[in-house]
């Protein structure tokens, strides 16, 4: 019996097999996220663009109704928990209110 068969390696599975899925199912994630990271930086940039020109207009940074509108695009995708990722999202962008 190999010692994978009764022992976790650092990605938890207790097989060659499931080692070897894990592992490049991670470089997956890795890439997606160095992709999301990627967007959000994207955003940041946008929003600020949209931020700035209302500011230099004489309005306000901050826009509730649009908010509002962004939570539920991402509450109606996601469930709850994408009403928490766009919150942090806006937080990211327009800084804390
Ligand atoms: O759409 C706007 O008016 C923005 O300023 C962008 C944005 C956003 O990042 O989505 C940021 C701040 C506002 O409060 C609302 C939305």
């Amino acid at each position: 019996m190999s010692p994978m068969t009764t022992a976790a390696d650092a990605t938890g599975a207790h097989t060659p097999e499931a080692a070897g899925v894990i592992t490049g199912a991670r470089e997956r994630i890795d890439a997606l996220d160095d992709r999301i990271i990627g967007l959000i930086q994207e955003r940041m940039a946008v929003s600020a663009v949209i931020q700035d020109a209302r500011i230099a207009s004489g309005g306000r940074r901050v826009n509730l109704s649009r908010e509002t509108a962004v939570l539920g695009h991402y509450r109606e995708a996601l469930g709850k928990p994408g009403t928490a990722l766009a919150m942090t999202l806006l937080e990211l962008c327009r800084g804390r209110v």
